[in-house]
């Protein structure tokens, strides 16, 4: 079964068209790559997806329902998690109150009800350990691993990554991935934009291909970077 159907899914800013009739499905379980040049309307994707934006036309149904006009609050409460490309945690919060921000107001529950939530949360992305550090204190690792903490403290069933492995050393990417791969082994769907590629293919099984908004291609990684049209794309990237 599928857990997030787009059908015909368009947006455009003026007029530059962003998403171009975009329809994919990510059953229940999958982890999705979704790779693309800058600008190409990755990210602009995911805000459709999260009802942070709404599309000119088109449908969008997450488990089971029709979302398209649904608000972003009521997306999450369902099960929409997402990390943002740019972690922005509340830096003079501690990174379990961070956590508690997150929990209360992705899942609708009590500061009481959270603490055990969050504390399992820690313990699955490794940052338990810096549960009472001030967001503002961390490393970039760690910062990464707050932006993961946070979207999984709303108890996301699809979890939404955008570019998380960008600016880490090979070690610190492995580390990552690692704990990605963690969450997806629990079932959580995930479906995840990366220009690290070799950190995308270790994780996803299908990768989807945007460019000028269009799904130029979807399916199995190793085919998918075989095909001309995308190697040219991503000329002068080592895959
Ligand atoms: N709110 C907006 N208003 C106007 N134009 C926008 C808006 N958001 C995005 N765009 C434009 O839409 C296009 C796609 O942007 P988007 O951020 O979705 O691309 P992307 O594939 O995620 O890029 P990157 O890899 O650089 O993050 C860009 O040309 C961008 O300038």
């Amino acid at each position: 079964m599928s857990i997030l159907s787009l059908h015909n899914v368009s947006k455009a800013f003026g007029s530059l068209t962003v998403t171009d009739d975009v329809t994919f499905d990510v059953p229940d379980g999958q982890a999705l790559g979704i790779i693309g040049p800058n600008g190409a309307g990755k990210s602009t994707l995911f805000n459709l997806i999260t009802g942070n934006l709404l599309p000119d036309a088109g449908t969008i149904r997450f488990d089971g329902r029709d979302v398209t006009r649904e608000p972003a609050m009521r997306r999450c409460l369902s099960g929409v998690g997402r990390s943002f490309q740019i972690p922005q945690p509340f830096e003079k919060l501690t990174v379990f109150e961070n956590l508690v921000v997150a929990a209360t107001h992705g899942r609708g529950l009590s500061e009481t009800e959270v603490t055990g939530i969050c504390a399992g949360v820690l313990e699955r992305t490794g940052l338990l350990r810096k549960a009472n550090e001030p967001a503002g204190r961390l490393s970039l690792l760690e910062r990464k691993r707050l932006e993961l903490s946070r979207a999984m403290a709303t108890g996301p069933k699809l979890l939404l990554l955008d570019e998380i492995a960008g600016g880490l050393t090979d070690g610190e990417c492995k580390s990552l991935i690692e704990t990605i791969q963690g969450i997806r082994e629990e079932g959580v769907t995930i479906i995840w934009i990366e220009h690290v590629l070799h950190a995308l293919i270790s994780v996803v099984e299908r990768l989807l291909v945007l460019d000028f908004g269009k799904v130029i291609a979807i399916g199995e990684p190793s085919q998918i970077m075989e095909s001309r049209e995308v190697r040219e794309i991503y000329l002068g990237i080592d895959v």
